[in-house]
């Protein structure tokens, strides 16, 4: 129920489902903001850590996040009275949430932050929830958003991008704060499938950076990591121009050079000699780029787009080849042009 507190401002009520990193991250920013925050989450002992200790115990431990963040493990209660809706749970789980909320959702404002390709269909998030709601208005919230940096209030930027200029707006409205920024972006598709293939590259980087590479490596990584993805997007019909945003070279960079991105890390381990199993196994959370990477990878062959470095990785993690011959693999191929698309 929508209500004006004192400073004049419209109070929303969020809800927000899923209570990993992001969505408790996104809990705190909305919370901060003066609005009336209900997480849900499936599991009892974390609701318990939300309400009484304000701390997501599993995990974003070192954080107390805003007291009023409401937690429950009731998904219709916490929909009921939501004028927002932020949906921040793994790929492979989102459709299976959305039939679990159901009517709840109807006629709402419904906002997915999730990074991923449904495998099967190669659906994204906002398809999914067109396909299995008859009326709502869907958004997308991505950018170079660490959820640990969030929560610790370091200056962060986002894209939400839609096609109903007015939930944009109120999407920057309510999120917006003096550390936490959103522009929009109407390059709905190009923005999310930004933010779901730049998890494939933040595992090469991660696995680049086990074996030591330098600078120039670096650079070279995530120049050619920006073509190859524009390159796919732009054959799926998204915008080039998105790429260059917050959404695309914005998140590339920040996931291919931090430590704080499960993506770098599980390439990172990789890089260190341990298999998949082993490295997803000591992460404990979501690296979404496994999964993008299978569906990148066949897509990419059914259609015909040259995505080197894609097929490089692809070797790597599902066809047994040594991490030694990534970059190699990379290079052999035939050389392309720096920049594809030029205005002339
Ligand atoms: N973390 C980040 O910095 C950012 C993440 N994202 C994206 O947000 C999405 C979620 O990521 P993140 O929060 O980090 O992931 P986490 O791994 O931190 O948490 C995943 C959350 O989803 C819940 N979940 C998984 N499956 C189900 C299900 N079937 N039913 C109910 N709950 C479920 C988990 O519950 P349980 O604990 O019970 O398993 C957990 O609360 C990803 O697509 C990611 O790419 C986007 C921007 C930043
Ligand atoms: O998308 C993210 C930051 O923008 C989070 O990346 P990881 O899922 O690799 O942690």
């Amino acid at each position: 129920m929508m209500m004006t507190p004192n400073n004049g401002s419209k109070q929303y009520t969020i809800a927000i489902l899923g209570g990993g990193s992001f969505g408790t991250a996104l809990s705190d920013i909305s919370a901060q903001n003066g609005h009336q925050v209900k997480l849900w989450m499936r599991s009892e002992e974390q609701v318990k850590g939300i309400n009484q200790d304000h701390i997501n115990h599993r995990y974003l431990p070192d954080y107390t996040i805003h007291p009023s963040v409401q937690a429950s493990t009731d998904i219709q209660a916490t929909l009921s009275e939501a004028d927002l809706v932020l949906i921040a749970i793994p790929s492979q789980s989102f459709r299976s949430v959305v039939q679990l909320a159901g009517n709840a959702l109807e006629g709402k404002m419904v906002i997915s932050t999730t990074k991923g390709i449904e495998p099967e269909t190669f659906d994204l998030m906002s398809e999914i929830l067109f396909e299995e709601l008859a009326s709502i208005r869907v958004g997308v919230l991505s950018g170079p958003n660490l959820a640990k940096e969030i929560v610790a209030k370091a200056v962060t930027a986002t894209v939400i991008a839609s096609e109903d200029a007015e939930l944009c707006e109120i999407v920057q409205k309510v999120l917006h704060s003096d550390y936490f920024r959103v522009y929009s972006n109407h390059d709905v598709y190009g923005v999310e499938l930004a933010g779901a293939l730049k998890n494939i590259y933040a595992i090469v980087s991660g696995i680049g950076a086990a074996m030591g590479m330098g600078e120039n490596t670096k650079s070279m990584l995530i120049t050619r990591s920006l073509a190859e993805m524009s390159r796919f997007a732009v054959k799926l019909g998204a915008d080039p121009m998105t790429f260059l945003g917050l959404a695309g070279v914005g998140d590339l960079v920040a996931t291919c050079t931090s430590s704080l991105s499960r993506n770098f890390r599980v390439g990172y381990a990789l890089g260190q000699g341990k298999s998949l199993t082993e490295a997803e196994a000591e992460l404990g959370q979501v690296a979404e780029g496994v999964n993008t990477l299978r569906q990148v990878r066949q897509k990419a062959v059914e259609l015909d787009v040259y995505m080197p470095i894609v097929e490089a990785l692809h070797k790597v993690i599902f066809e047994d080849f040594d991490v030694s011959q990534l970059v190699k693999g990379m290079m052999l191929r035939e050389q392309k042009t720096d920049v594809e698309f030029m205005v002339r």
